[in-house]
């Protein structure tokens, strides 16, 4: 599905990204970043002292990114086989009719082998917008063949507004089925580690689907077997995860 993208911004093609520089010539297995101990531990994030739990992030942030740009072409386009296969092995798509997902950057697992799949059960896809607002948070806007794009503020590709922002292409996000979220890092309890943002923990936070009794949409974090920790340093805001899929692997976090 080709999509029309605003002027400067090379149009896209339904196909990964190019890797970057090759340093494997095939999927690096998992190496769990082991657990940081410490004597102060903190009550939010029990492994690592409160003073240097967001340095921590930070650098494994730094970490994860470097792991998932190093994956060749080959190997993205293998795992990004492999999350389709996986999600369809597991029916996780089973009912959905809004499913989000996002315009991969930064070696992250390309959602756009899906899409083939979601037009064949007729299901409408969606991609993440950055509100243009003071509290930052997340817009998503129906991704069809007549879909402009453009970059944002961190480079990232994303549908142009206001244009597309009307009431029939922009979806709440509670009236989501199923949000496919980008990971940096991930680990088997289901805690998630994104780009820094907080943009997907502030638009899917706990209080807010309490407050508005909205359901939840299911939220499943993409991400590649690299990107795996044996255990993330958490914080009280973190959303976690329904389901976490890799190229070979469907986790359900308890
Ligand atoms: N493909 C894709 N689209 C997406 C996201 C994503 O993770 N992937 N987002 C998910 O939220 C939103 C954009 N979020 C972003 C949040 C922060 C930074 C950013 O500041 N990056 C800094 C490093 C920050 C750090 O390491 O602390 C940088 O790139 O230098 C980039 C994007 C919306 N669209
Ligand atoms: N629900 C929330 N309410 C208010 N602030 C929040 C909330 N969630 C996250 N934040 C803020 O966002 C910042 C970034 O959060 P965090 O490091 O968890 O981002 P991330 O999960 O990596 O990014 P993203 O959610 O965009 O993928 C934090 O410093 C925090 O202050």
């Amino acid at each position: 599905m080709p999509l029309r993208s605003s002027r400067a911004v090379p149009r896209l093609r339904y196909r990964p990204q190019r890797a970057g520089r090759l340093i494997h010539d095939r999927l690096v297995p998992v190496r769990p970043i082991a657990r940081i101990h410490s004597s102060v531990a903190s009550p939010i994030c029990p492994s690592i002292p409160t003073s240097s739990c967001a340095q921590s992030r930070a650098s494994l942030r730094r970490e994860l990114r470097q792991r998932r740009r190093h994956l060749t072409s080959r190997q993205q386009r293998q795992a990004a086989r492999g999350m389709v296969a996986q999600l369809l092995r597991h029916g996780a798509l089973r009912r959905a009719q809004r499913v989000a997902l996002y315009l991969p950057a930064d070696g992250e697992l390309d959602p756009m082998p899906l899409i083939h799949w979601l037009q064949r059960f007729n299901i409408s896809v969606y991609v993440p917008v950055l509100r243009p607002s003071v509290t930052p948070g997340l817009w998503f806007i129906k991704l069809t063949r007549h879909t402009r794009l453009t970059r944002n503020r961190f480079g990232l590709l994303e549908p142009v507004l206001p244009h597309h922002a009307c009431p029939a292409h922009k979806c709440s996000a509670w009236a989501l089925d199923i949000v496919l979220m980008p990971l940096v890092g991930f680990d088997a309890q289901g805690a998630r580690l994104g780009m820094g943002g907080g943009f997907y923990d502030r638009t899917f936070s706990r209080a807010r689907y309490a407050e508005r009794a909205f359901k939840r949409p299911r939220l499943i974090g993409l991400a590649h077997d690299v990107q795996e920790v044996a255990a993330l340093p958490t914080e009280a805001w973190d959303v976690p995860l329904d389901m976490i899929v890799t190229g070979t692997r469907c986790l359900y976090p308890q």
